[in-house]
């Protein structure tokens, strides 16, 4: 059954979100953004793109062939529908369970238990702790964000992982932005039901700089309006491998994820595995651990328990710049400039 959606001038995001975000009735998907092939969105061009060698080593398809798209109502916002190979998807949400939640970076449990190592404290004993598995609902890297005051501070950050500096900074050369640093993120972890209400991430000194967002495992509803919520959004559908870019004019826009859908398809599972290639020219990231990482599910040991959680979930990494290109710290009088 079609529904019309209220009229709402004063908040349509919230009309909006609570149409998706229903369970009874189900929301139509007629107007979701799903496939390429509509008018709301352009296909980026290819040509005189170069390849990026250090691709295949971080689980990605060659930087040449990706296909990318951005949205004719939001200019700044591109989509690379899934640049992964299968033992790509692998490598990165096995990063997400098994080492971003670890000791010394923050979670959301933090303030009603300490756990130094959350995956491994979720299979102790027989049977694994699917009450404890659910709990965990972000994961901050870097400069961790601080949910109350939305300010970053000097005091408060570890060190991010190099493997994902490599990957952004593959995906941020492909778009042709040669000095993004990767210094803050989230990772978010969605179960079925949950949601993520309308925001604006302007934490970061440096809003010129893009956003990248991952998305793993379970479907989502994206949606993504204007600078107020007066601004009817966009919804789009984010499966497993998707990129979604956060630039330009889109970068400072409301965003929310209303619904997380089953997916269609478990590309974690099927398709092509990575070449691994030794003596790539890496910025950030030691060669060897890097191999080493990603043999592991190449090899396929240990995945049934990684494989069991992204059945029923979907995890989201969302990496910002925070500081300005010429700032070296948050104490750094460039701040104010
Ligand atoms: O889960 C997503 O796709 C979006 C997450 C997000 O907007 C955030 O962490 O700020
Ligand atoms: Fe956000």
């Amino acid at each position: 059954m079609k529904r019309n959606f209220p009229q709402d001038e004063e908040d349509s995001f919230m009309t909006i979100f609570k149409y998706y975000k229903s369970n009874k009735p189900q929301p139509s998907l007629e107007q979701v953004l799903q496939s390429e092939c509509n008018d709301e969105v352009s296909m980026m061009p290819n040509q005189n793109t170069s390849e990026d060698a250090r691709a295949s080593n971080l689980g990605l398809q060659n930087t040449k062939t990706w296909k990318m798209f951005e949205f004719k109502r939001h200019p700044g916002l591109i989509l690379i529908r899934d640049p992964f190979t299968s033992s790509g998807q692998k490598y990165w949400i096995r990063n997400c369970l098994e080492e971003y939640p670890r000791k010394p970076n923050k979670t959301n449990i933090d303030i009603e238990r300490h756990i130094e190592d959350w995956w491994q404290e979720c299979l102790e004993g027989n049977q694994c702790d699917k009450k404890l598995q659910k709990k965990l609902r972000w994961t901050t890297l870097g400069y961790h964000h601080n949910w109350d005051t939305k300010v970053y501070n000097e005091e408060n950050k570890n060190a991010f992982p190099s493997e994902l500096s490599e990957l952004c900074d593959v995906v941020a050369n492909r778009l042709g932005y040669r000095d993004f640093r990767s210094e803050a993120a989230i990772v978010n972890y969605y179960h079925m039901g949950s949601t993520l209400s309308a925001h604006i991430d302007y934490s970061e000194c440096d809003l010129e700089a893009p956003l990248f967002s991952f998305s793993f495992g379970q479907s989502a509803i994206f949606l993504v309006g204007g600078h107020n919520k007066s601004i009817k959004p966009s919804a789009i559908l984010l499966n497993s491998g998707d990129i979604l870019v956060m630039s330009k004019e889109t970068r400072l826009c409301y965003h929310a994820v209303p619904k997380i859908l089953p997916a269609s398809k478990q590309p974690w599972n099927e398709g092509s595995t990575s070449i691994i290639e030794k003596g790539v020219n890496f910025k950030f990231v030691d060669e060897t651990e890097l191999i080493l990482g990603m043999k592991k599910n190449i090899e396929d040991k240990e995945w049934s328990k990684f494989n069991s959680y992204v059945e029923e979930s979907r995890i989201n990494i969302n990496v910002r710049q925070v500081l300005k290109q010429n700032q070296k710290s948050l104490l750094d009088s460039n701040s104010n400039t």
